[in-house]
């Protein structure tokens, strides 16, 4: 057991730390030699004491043996200028997002410009503007607050003038916000452009349910790619360490490694020691599991705030996870089944969210105190959104549509107590899955 323990351990070092994972042919020790088992704990400690990196360069963030200053996709040569970033959002997601890559562009800065534009929905905080807030104090004190940002990362009330000449664009802001910023940006970005959605949600328009990395090529004519995972913001901001899937496909107009965004640069953009990116192909898999399971989350935090416990819950994810898998196959069939269970976007997401997210807590409120979503969402959010209130209309809606609602059980019982008050103690009746039939 002990033995197991350990070799569990190496792995997941070998995996994470570059002084193993840069030895590939390192060899394990025989377990059974206890002298040569504390001479490999020595040699490991001192090796990762030796890269224990130093503290963050704002500071408030404290060392931990992830900490590393380099990566090894950074070898790369760049065949053209530096990337420029924008981040278009800075809310609670969006501005850690941007701290994530404001301190990524400082380190490649051969990769990237160092700067980067943080799109602000301005708003007043007291007497002040939050952007100047943010430029002077380099915090975003209404939605992150007590955390140092970069240096690097610059805030700018003018969207239009946040993109000039971006050559990567990440949207970061609540999906109901999408159509309008889109709307702004149209006739303003060139082709070459890359994109990569950072939202939860769907698109519900005239070409029915659609991702919004999609919304956005659609939009706007470039190539756009999505980040999700199990990611809940203030951890990720506080540097405790999570990992990521970023999906991205190469566009027809791709011009070359070194020329343009690929899986390379977009590990190089977004991988931290502390927010470990696997990047792949399948944009549609991580986008279904990360705006569905803000639907799966509501429902576990009304069974959190009726006081079933711990079974009720996983029921609820388990029966989830089918439902999101289903939706996947049955209207976005290039999605990967693989995805909902392998990456970090998948089953991990819906865990992490249906733990401590904002959409159970808001569920959670609701059952405790009889207040709609709305008014819960207002009185414990400061702002912020729960964007499975939005996505469980969006989804009955497209259900609706198809005369499909009966398919997607728990998903319509989300819809049902959150918009026409059916009971949340109704819930289990509604999704029971009956397999006699009563003659
Ligand atoms: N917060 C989190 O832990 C995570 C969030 N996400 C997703 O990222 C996306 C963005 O979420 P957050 O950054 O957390 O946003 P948020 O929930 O903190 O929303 C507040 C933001 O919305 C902006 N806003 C308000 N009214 C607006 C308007 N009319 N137009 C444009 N912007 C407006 C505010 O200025 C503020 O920046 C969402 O789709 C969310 O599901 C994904 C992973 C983690
Ligand atoms: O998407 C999230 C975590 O990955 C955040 O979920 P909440 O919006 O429910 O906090």
């Amino acid at each position: 057991m002990l033995a197991l323990r350990r070799l569990t351990r190496y792995t997941f070092l070998k995996r994470t730390h570059p002084v193993l994972s840069a030895h590939r042919a390192y060899k394990f020790f025989p377990l059974s030699s206890t002298c040569s088992r504390r001479t490999f704990q020595i040699q490991l400690r001192s090796k990762m004491t030796a890269h224990i990196n130093h503290k963050s360069h704002n500071g408030n963030q404290d060392d931990h043996p992830f900490k590393r200053s380099d990566s090894a996709v950074s070898i790369m040569h760049l065949k053209r200028e530096p990337f420029k970033i924008t981040v278009i959002g800075s809310g609670n997601w969006g501005t850690t997002i941007a701290k994530v890559i404001a301190e990524n562009t400082e380190l490649h800065s051969h990769i990237f410009n160092p700067e980067v534009r943080m799109w602000v929905f301005d708003e007043k905080i007291g007497d002040e503007n939050l952007t100047d807030i943010i430029n002077t104090r380099h915090q975003n004190v209404k939605y992150l607050p007590n955390i140092d940002l970069p240096h690097n990362l610059v805030a700018d009330p003018d969207l239009l003038h946040s993109i000039k000449g971006a050559d990567i664009l990440v949207f970061n802001i609540p999906h109901q916000f999408l159509p309008n910023i889109v709307k702004q940006l149209q006739g303003h970005v060139a082709p070459h452009v890359r994109a990569i959605s950072c939202l939860k949600g769907f698109e519900l328009g005239s070409k029915g349910v659609q991702l919004l990395s999609s919304y956005v090529t659609d939009e706007l004519g470039v190539q756009c790619g999505a980040l999700s995972g199990a990611n809940l913001a203030p951890e990720v901001a506080k540097e405790h360490w999570s990992e990521t899937t970023v999906a991205y496909q190469l566009p027809k107009d791709y011009q070359g490694e070194g020329k343009d965004v690929d899986h390379k640069v977009l590990k190089l953009l977004f991988h931290r020691p502390y927010f470990h990116v696997n990047v792949i192909d399948d944009v549609a898999g991580i986008s279904i599991a990360g705006a569905l399971k803000n639907v799966v989350a509501l429902a576990c935090g009304f069974v959190e705030g009726m006081g079933w416990g711990n079974n009720a819950s996983a029921a609820i994810q388990r029966l989830g996870l089918g439902e999101i898998i289903k939706f996947g196959r049955m209207f976005f069939p290039e999605s990967k089944v693989e995805t909902y269970y392998q990456e970090s976007a998948g089953v991990a997401d819906l865990i992490t969210t249906c733990s401590g997210g904002r959409n159970v807590k808001v569920a959670t409120y609701m059952a405790k105190t009889g207040k709609s979503a709305l008014e819960a969402e207002k009185e414990l959010l400061n702002g912020q959104s729960a964007q499975g209130i939005i996505t469980c209309r969006e989804v009955h809606e497209w259900l609706q549509t198809c005369e499909l609602t009966q398919e997607y059980p728990l998903f319509e019982a989300v819809y049902q107590i959150v918009y026409n008050n059916v009971r949340m103690e109704d819930l289990p009746e509604m999704i029971e899955e009956l397999d006699i039939e009563d003659k």
